[in-house]
């Protein structure tokens, strides 16, 4: 099969930890026959500096005659420091977002019972916890007007959202938790107790559950189901929420992985399907090569599902778990005993190429590793 992916490196750790992902996608293009054809185009920061304009239109015309997106993350302190900038990173992602109307973005949160150790929760608690938390990505408050008064002492946000808005990713994550693979179990998280958004967004689910009989719907406040995730998270099946909340407990479901960086994303709607880590550009870790890779890597093999190429995602999938189990980690999971951003690129790919033990044994032995395959 052939192909065609727009790849947007964007700032910081954007371009590293994508680098480590393209690597593996030539791997398993070699290994199953696959020609993937990649065109580089800008966003955020480093899109404002060569063209003045987070989103330039090359970046959305080549992701919109594309198979898919591949997106590394966008930001850097100078805007983040700088409450008056006219122009900033983040209005380039959240512009791709709308005009390629990717309003679900899929952010599955998976356990390694390797990584087990890292979370502060007790095992049992943790064990088997896997769930997958569907964000509207396209609507609500970073979407809404926005406004301040002249004298700068009042500042507004609009959150809004539309039935069919609702509607759309409703479905999509009713028709996820029916997959035989799921527990046919969809929690909408909202605060219906405060917001009419939230009211809106539970009258549409309620109405629209009676279509899937099969999935057991529950309800539950955000900031309830901010703890509920770290206390009893193999409760959550499917999670269903409007954007800003389905934004911040991803991050938060993310220790129960080990890592915000470990965490992976597809963004699907009616056009170009994109695939990023949940992460941002972690400027701090910028070109030190000590970025966790994997959140970007996993992307990858959602996109390689995405295609249909489930045998490939499968291998992606089982490499990390390997490297992970064998301790080939970044600094994030293991302050003492750690590798670079490309040697766990390095390693996964080795693993996608089903070099023989031998081999890889000889590699890591020199960097110093001795318990391999
Ligand atoms: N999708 C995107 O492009 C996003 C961009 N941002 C932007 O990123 C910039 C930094 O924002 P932050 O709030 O610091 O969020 P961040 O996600 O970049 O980093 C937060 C913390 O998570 C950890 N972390 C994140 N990615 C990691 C990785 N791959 N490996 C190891 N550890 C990792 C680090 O401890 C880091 O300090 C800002 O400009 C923000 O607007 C934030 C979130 C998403
Ligand atoms: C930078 C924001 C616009 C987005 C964000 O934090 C995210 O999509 O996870
Ligand atoms: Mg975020």
């Amino acid at each position: 099969m052939e192909k065609n992916i727009t790849v947007i490196l964007g700032d910081g750790i954007g371009p590293e930890v994508t680098e480590q992902s393209i690597k593996i996608l030539n791997a398993i293009g070699d290994q199953f026959g696959h020609k993937f054809k990649y065109d580089y185009q800008l966003m955020g920061a480093i899109a404002i500096d060569e063209t003045g304009n987070p989103l330039p239109d090359a970046t959305i015309e080549s992701c919109l005659k594309s198979d898919a997106v591949l997106f590394g993350a966008i930001g850097h302190p100078k805007y983040d420091n700088d409450p008056n900038a006219k122009v900033r990173p983040e209005q380039g992602l959240l512009k791709i977002r709308k005009s390629l109307q990717l309003f679900a973005n899929i952010r599955p949160i998976t356990t390694y019972s390797a990584l087990q150790h890292l979370s502060p929760l007790k095992q049992e608690r943790l064990d088997g916890a896997d769930f997958v938390i569907f964000r509207e990505l396209t609507g609500g408050i970073y979407f809404g007007e926005k406004k301040i008064n002249e004298e700068k002492t009042v500042a507004s946000d609009l959150c809004e959202y539309s039935r069919p808005e609702i509607e759309r990713i409703a479905h999509l994550a009713f028709q996820y938790a029916q997959k035989p693979e799921r527990r046919k179990k969809l929690t909408l998280v909202d605060k219906a107790n405060v917001l009419e958004t939230s009211r809106l967004w539970r009258k549409v689910v309620q109405e629209i559950a009676a279509q899937y009989p099969d999935v057991k719907v529950d309800y539950m406040f955000v900031d309830n189901a901010s703890m509920q995730i770290i206390i009893n998270p193999k409760q959550f099946d499917v999670v269903l929420t409007e954007n800003m909340f389905g934004d911040i407990i991803s991050d938060e479901a993310s220790v129960l992985s080990g890592s915000l960086g470990l965490l992976p994303s597809s963004s699907v709607g009616t056009g170009t399907a994109l695939f990023e880590p949940i992460h941002g550009s972690y400027p701090q870790a910028a070109g030190k090569d000590i970025a966790n890779p994997i959140g970007s890597i996993l992307s990858a093999a959602m996109m390689l599902d995405y295609f249909e190429m489930n045998e490939e995602a499968t291998l992606v999938r089982n490499a990390v778990a390997w490297t992970l189990a064998h301790g080939f980690v970044t600094q994030d999971i293991d302050a003492e005993n750690n590798y670079g951003t490309s040697v766990i690129g390095e390693l996964i790919k080795d693993f996608v190429e089903q070099k023989l033990p031998a081999d890889i044994n000889k590699k890591y032995m020199d960097l110093g590793k001795s318990t391999i395959i």
